[in-house]
């Protein structure tokens, strides 16, 4: 079937007629709703406006609003993709009327419904499918209520409750729909079990949420697809229903349900990391719908009358916050489809419906469910050995720790003997400044280690001046000395620099060396000092032979290291990435910062928006807090660019 372009969030309002209301009410001529003419799709209450993607008005036949509404949803679920139609508003406004689980519509052709429509046209589509092949799907479709927060199976002979709030729900009975009358007998049944009762309101209110999904199963696929259209129960006053006790207690239920909606949709349209979809029944049963994976159509019905002015208003604000939900799910969109397959796995809810997990990776027929619990495993390997040439693993750290400390033990020594003998310059400015880049790889590598404790022991890195050289050097008097210059040789030094000569420059060591005779040198002759560093190394005759192979052998090290260092971290920050998309909360809890909190953070973000495509999305999340993003990249010594 040709897949036309639908928006996978859209939202439509439709205006009940006038002449329809319950006893009780103010009737007026003149309806409250107005449609203005330079606005297409949008609708205006008072001085309010609220553009949507369809306004229906009161006129609108059942036909019109299906083909328009509804007919290109059915047409992505024959393309394999869910999809949910909800109807929000004020009781009486004609939710059940329109969506077509109210008993009395099945009769006339005119006042059928968008449920024995969708049926009937992906009956018809299958069939012709069937015409042109030789197998084709079959449906199936179940009825279930939520009634005071609790979820009843209405395809029974009675309605038994099948979970409630919190619950894990594993769906209803599935009823077989070969023709039409398996069609109409679904929805005779299902509605005649429905929690109906007459209030101030309406004469026939529901005092359930019903949902009733088809799901349609083609041969070759493990998992169906559904259409789950949900009729809510109407919003009411509960002083207006007129009802005390039990009746009362449902109109309390129901709000609840649908302030918890009201919840779920503005979280979700507002990014937040959790969505309350435990909050009640209904939202827990319908967290495999609403979600980024599926296209969503929220019809929000309106009364015209001046009575009902504040509920009409609520209703418009609801519909109007869920608008924000389209953005959100563009973005997704952009996200997956730029998404390598890879991604696209079906992912692991964390809340309380979760897919049976099936860990026999044998089982063909589950492909998606089974693939998700061999990776971590993969991961989890490649990850420990990648941290490992990291050095991040603790055995690794300690190595670091262990010559790190034999390092510092070892002091750097400078034999000036040798060259005073040769007639080679004593230390300079220059040296000074070996010596220095000597100590700050040394704190580099200290810096290694810091990476175990984090960044709490990075301020115990040592400074320059505890550092294992022998000097220890006054850096501000020397800067304006250099060349430094000396006009007489000693004859014997203590230490291993003529302290006298090079005021700056103290011995904290001290190794006697006696100095052999050398030449003297003339006090108005200035020797100038080579002034590269290398033409120092080169000439290190002064320096010991273990120090010069150390210099070099630390500068090829060095890198090495660093191309080493980034294609791991590009490897690793690769299996990071996967993990966080295929790992499970306690998987993800393995990675450095990753509390029990964030890991289901990160699932339920995950479930979001269907996958991770790059760490750009992940920053994004409203999941770090303070500095906890740059510690994360910085543990996991991630290439996040
Ligand atoms: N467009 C319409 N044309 C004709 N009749 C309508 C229309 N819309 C609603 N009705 C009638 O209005 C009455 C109330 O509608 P309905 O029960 O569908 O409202 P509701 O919003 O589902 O109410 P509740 O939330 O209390 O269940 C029904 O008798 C229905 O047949």
């Amino acid at each position: 079937m040709a897949a036309n372009k639908l928006s996978a969030v859209r939202i439509a309002v439709k205006e009940a007629p006038i002449t329809i209301c319950g006893s009780g009410r103010v009737r007026s001529d003149e309806s409250v709703v107005h449609y203005p003419p330079q606005c297409a799709n949008s609708v205006a209450v008072g001085d309010n406006v609220f553009c949507f993607d369809f306004a229906f008005g009161p006129t609108v036949s059942q036909r019109d609003l299906y083909n328009t509404l509804i007919q290109p949803m059915v047409d992505k679920v024959m393309d394999g993709i869910d999809c949910t139609v909800l109807a929000y508003g004020q009781t009486g406004t004609g939710k059940s009327y329109t969506m077509g689980l109210a008993y009395s519509d099945f009769c006339d052709e005119q006042h059928l419904g968008i449920a024995p429509r969708c049926l009937k046209a992906i009956l018809d589509s299958l069939s012709q499918e069937q015409e042109n092949r030789i197998v084709s799907a079959q449906v199936f479709a179940s009825f279930i209520e939520v009634y005071n927060e609790k979820a009843y199976e209405l395809l029974g002979r009675q309605s038994t409750q099948i979970c409630s709030r919190g619950q894990r729900f594993n769906g209803g009975i599935q009823m077989p729909i070969r023709n039409q009358d398996d069609l109409l007998n679904v929805l005779k049944v299902g509605t005649q079990n429905r929690h109906v009762r007459p209030t101030n309101m309406n004469q026939n209110s529901s005092r359930s949420h019903a949902i009733l999904t088809i799901y349609v199963l083609r041969p070759n696929c493990s998992k169906s697809v559904r259409f789950n259209i949900v009729d809510l129960a109407g919003s009411e006053g509960v002083r207006r229903t007129g009802h005390e006790g039990i009746a009362r207690q449902e109109g309390v239920y129901i709000n609840h349900g649908l302030l918890s909606i009201n919840k779920v949709l503005m979280s979700m349209s507002s990014g937040h990391a959790v969505i309350p979809y435990r909050d009640s029944t209904l939202t827990t049963m319908l967290q495999e719908s609403i979600n980024a994976r599926s296209y969503f159509t929220l019809l929000a019905c309106i009364s015209p009358h001046t009575c009902d002015l504040a509920e009409t208003n609520s209703t418009l604000h609801f519909a109007k916050g869920a608008k924000r939900l389209k953005q959100q799910h563009k973005r997704f969109a952009a996200a997956t489809n730029t998404m390598p397959t890879d991604f696209r796995r079906p992912l692991p809810s964390s809340t309380a419906i979760k897919r049976p997990r099936l860990y026999n990776s044998n089982t063909s027929n589950n492909r998606g469910l089974s693939s998700f619990s061999s990776p971590p495993k993969r991961f989890k390997s490649t990850l420990v050995r990648t941290r490992s040439e990291m050095g991040l693993t603790p055995k690794a750290k300690e190595h670091t720790r262990q010559e790190f400390i034999r390092m510092r033990q070892q002091p750097i020594l400078i034999d000036v003997s040798n060259s005073i003998s040769n007639g080679i310059p004593l230390p300079t400015y220059e040296d000074y400044l070996d010596l220095k880049m000597k100590n700050e790889q040394l704190q580099r590598q200290l810096h290694l280690l810091t990476l175990e404790q984090g960044l709490r022991q990075a301020s115990s890195v040592p400074s320059f001046e505890c550092s294992s050289t022998l000097y220890s050097i006054n850096e501000e008097e020397l800067e304006n000395k250099t060349p430094v210059m000396f006009t007489s040789s000693p004859t014997s030094v203590s230490g291993v620099a003529p302290i006298s000569i090079i005021s700056d420059i103290t011995a904290l060591d001290s190794t006697i060396v006696n100095a052999p005779v050398q030449e003297q040198i003339s006090a108005d002759e200035t020797i100038r000092r080579p002034t590269s560093r290398r033409a120092i190394a080169r000439k290190s005759n002064f320096i010991t032979s273990n120090d010069a192979s150390m210099q070099t052998r630390r500068r090829s090290q060095r890198i090495a290291m660093k191309t080493q260092s980034s294609q791991r971290s590009k490897e690793l920050s690769g299996n990071i990435l996967r993990l966080l998309n295929n790992g499970n909360e306690k998987e993800l809890q393995q990675l450095p910062l990753i509390g029990p909190k964030t890991a289901r953070s990160i699932i339920l973000q995950r479930q979001r928006l269907g996958s991770f495509v790059n760490w750009k999305q992940i920053q994004s999340l409203p999941i770090w807090h303070g500095s906890t993003w740059n510690r994360f990249v910085a543990h996991n010594c991630l290439d996040i660019d």
